[in-house]
C-alpha cells in the first residue's frame, strides 16, 4: 500500500483537513440505500451534486434525489467517473471493496462503518441558509459531534440565514454592508455569548 494512504482516520496524531467542497454537478456515487446512505444523499442534493445510487432496493425518497439508480448489488466499475464516493452498505466486505476500487481509481471514498478506512469523514453540521457550522471528532465519537451540533442549533436562530444572504449580496455587488445590516450582525453575534 502507498505510504501516504497509510495515514488513516484517527490512527495517529494528525487531524482531518476541514474543507467545504463544491460538488455542484459532480458525480457522487452512493453505494447502499439505508438510513445512513439516505442521510448522505440528502446532503449531496443540497450541494447540487449529481447523485448515483447503487443498491438492490432503493426508497422512493432516494429515487427522487438520485440522478441515476443502479438497482443491483455493487460491482467493480461502479466508481468509474466518480468525483467522490460513499460506501454505506450494511456489509463490511462490500464497503471494503468500494474503498479498494476508490484507491485504484484515485476516487476519495467515505466509509460509513470504518472510521479508520476512509479518505474523508462527514461532520455533523447545522445549516442556516448559506451559513453552516460543522463539528467533527475525526471518528472519535460521532455521537458527541451530533450532541454538540444539537446544542449549537439552539444558539443559531433562523435569522442567521437572512443575515448571511444579505452579506453575500453586498459582497457580490461590491458594496459594504450598510449600517442597519452591521448592527443586526452585531446584535446576533452578541447573542452567541452563552
Ligand atoms: C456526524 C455524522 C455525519 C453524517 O453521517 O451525516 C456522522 N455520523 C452521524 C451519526 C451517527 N453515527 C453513528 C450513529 C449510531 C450510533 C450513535 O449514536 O453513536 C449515528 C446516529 C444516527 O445514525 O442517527 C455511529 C457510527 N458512525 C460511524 C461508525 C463507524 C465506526 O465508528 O466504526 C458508527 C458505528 C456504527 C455501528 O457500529 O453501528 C462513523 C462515522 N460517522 C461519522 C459521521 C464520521 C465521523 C464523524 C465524527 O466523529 O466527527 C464517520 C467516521 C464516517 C462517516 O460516516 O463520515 C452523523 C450525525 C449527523 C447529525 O445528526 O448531526
Ligand atoms: N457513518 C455513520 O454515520 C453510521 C451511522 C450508523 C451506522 N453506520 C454503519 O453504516 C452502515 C449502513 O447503515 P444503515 O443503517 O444505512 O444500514 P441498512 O441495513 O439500513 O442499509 C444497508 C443498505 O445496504 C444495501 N446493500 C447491501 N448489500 C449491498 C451491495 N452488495 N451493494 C449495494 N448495496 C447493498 C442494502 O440494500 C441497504 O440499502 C452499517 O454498516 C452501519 O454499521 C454508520
Amino acid at each position: 500500500m502507498d505510504a501516504t494512504r497509510e495515514k488513516k482516520i484517527g490512527s495517529d496524531n494528525s487531524v482531518l483537513y476541514p474543507v467545504f467542497m463544491n460538488l455542484r454537478g459532480r458525480r457522487c456515487v452512493v453505494v447502499g440505500a439505508g438510513g445512513v446512505a439516505s442521510r448522505k444523499a440528502r446532503r449531496l442534493l443540497q450541494a447540487q451534486a449529481e447523485v448515483v445510487v447503487v443498491a438492490p432496493e432503493v426508497s422512493p425518497e432516494l429515487e427522487g434525489i438520485a440522478h441515476e439508480v443502479r438497482r443491483r448489488p455493487y460491482r467493480t466499475g461502479d466508481l468509474e467517473g466518480a468525483f467522490i464516493a460513499f460506501a454505506a452498505t450494511g456489509s463490511r466486505e462490500v464497503n471494503e471493496a468500494v474503498a479498494r476500487e476508490g484507491r485504484r481509481l484515485g476516487v476519495p471514498v467515505n466509509v460509513a462503518d470504518d472510521p479508520g478506512g476512509g479518505d474523508f469523514a462527514l461532520p455533523s453540521a447545522l445549516r442556516r441558509g448559506r451559513l453552516q457550522v460543522a463539528v467533527s471528532t475525526g471518528g472519535a465519537s460521532p455521537a458527541l459531534a451530533r450532541e454538540i451540533r444539537g446544542r449549537l442549533e439552539g444558539l443559531f436562530g433562523p435569522e442567521w440565514a437572512g443575515i448571511v444572504e444579505e452579506l453575500w449580496r453586498a459582497r457580490r455587488d461590491g458594496r459594504a454592508p450598510d449600517e442597519r445590516l452591521q448592527e443586526e450582525v452585531s446584535r446576533c453575534l452578541s447573542r452567541l455569548r452563552a
